[in-house]
């Protein structure tokens, strides 16, 4: 079983680290003449797997998405996630789940373990009711070769109040959470399987983001942060840096060619702002 870290690194070196979010917003299903139903979402997220999991490194379906579809919208998303993976793609189950360890148990359950029909790569994950209360799901992860990306520093602004707050020892909530990162990935090559969401709205963040890990940053196209952004946030570890874009392709849909034409831009411009600053730094 090869780690889900060593198989990201992968991916990153030969698609390029894009990742792509699959995410049904019901105004992408209208203006790609879809209904706003369990229909119109099949089709969006069909198109959208056949167009982009041949290529990018990761495809992210947005659980919510689905979910307000009830059961037969999860189905949908079942059925994406196999099908993106039987086309080579890694998918990131968006779920950003966080509980009691003993809920939590249940969730990794859900996306964690290889018989279940949710088992993605790896699953987004909220530390905010204590790093300990994932263990479950780290441990879930690490059994079956998945990852897992932790909240850290989100793309939103309202996500300062709590994630810049200061802990007992004069840390930054976030850079606890950073290194308690850090140390799940302490001695992993060529890179850890528990991962960092930061995102790249938020210019220089002041954070150690030296995880040894991959690190999530949406926030790329409808929220306003350019691939140009990723050095200021990211520094010395922006080759670790899995960006993330989804409404900034996915308008250019229904048609696939549109579809990949988009996210192929996105990744020139991610390689030219990531090749760029190592010729600045040498
Ligand atoms: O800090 C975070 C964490 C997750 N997200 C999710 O990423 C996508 C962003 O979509 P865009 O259309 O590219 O804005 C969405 O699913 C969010 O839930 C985030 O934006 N920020």
């Amino acid at each position: 079983m090869i780690p889900f870290g060593t198989r990201l690194r992968r991916a990153m070196d030969t698609r390029g680290p894009l990742c792509v979010g699959i995410d049904p917003h019901a105004s992408l299903l209208r203006d790609w003449g879809l209904n706003d139903d369990v229909a119109g979402l099949e089709r969006f997220t069909r198109t959208t797997v056949d167009a982009l999991a041949d290529r990018v490194a990761v495809l992210k379906p947005q659980s919510a998405f689905f979910e307000r579809f009830g059961s037969r919208g999860i189905a949908v998303l079942e059925k994406a996630v196999a099908d993106a993976r039987s086309a080579g793609a890694l998918v990131l189950m968006d779920a950003k789940r966080g509980d009691i360890g003993s809920t939590m148990a249940a969730y990794a359950s859900a996306f964690l373990d290889e018989g279940s029909p949710l088992f993605s790569d790896a699953v987004t994950l909220s530390p905010y009711l204590g790093f300990g209360s994932l263990r479950p799901a780290l441990d879930a992860a690490a059994a079956s070769g998945a990852g897992v990306f932790v909240l850290a520093l989100t793309s939103n602004p309202e996500g300062a109040e709590v994630q810049r707050a200061t802990a007992a020892d004069g840390r930054s909530l976030a850079q606890l959470m950073l290194d308690r990162m850090a140390a799940e990935n302490e001695g992993a090559r060529p890179l850890g399987s528990v991962g960092a969401v930061v995102g790249a709205t938020l210019g220089d963040t002041g954070a150690d983001l030296a995880i040894n890990g991959p690190l999530l940053a949406p926030g790329i196209g409808a929220q306003g942060a350019t691939p140009a952004d990723l050095p200021k946030v990211f520094g010395s570890v922006v080759g670790n840096v899995v960006p993330s874009v989804s409404r900034g392709v996915l308008r250019h849909g229904p048609d696939a060619a549109a579809l990949r034409e988009a996210a192929e831009r996105f990744a020139d411009e991610v390689r030219a702002a990531v090749s760029g600053s190592r010729d600045r730094d040498g």
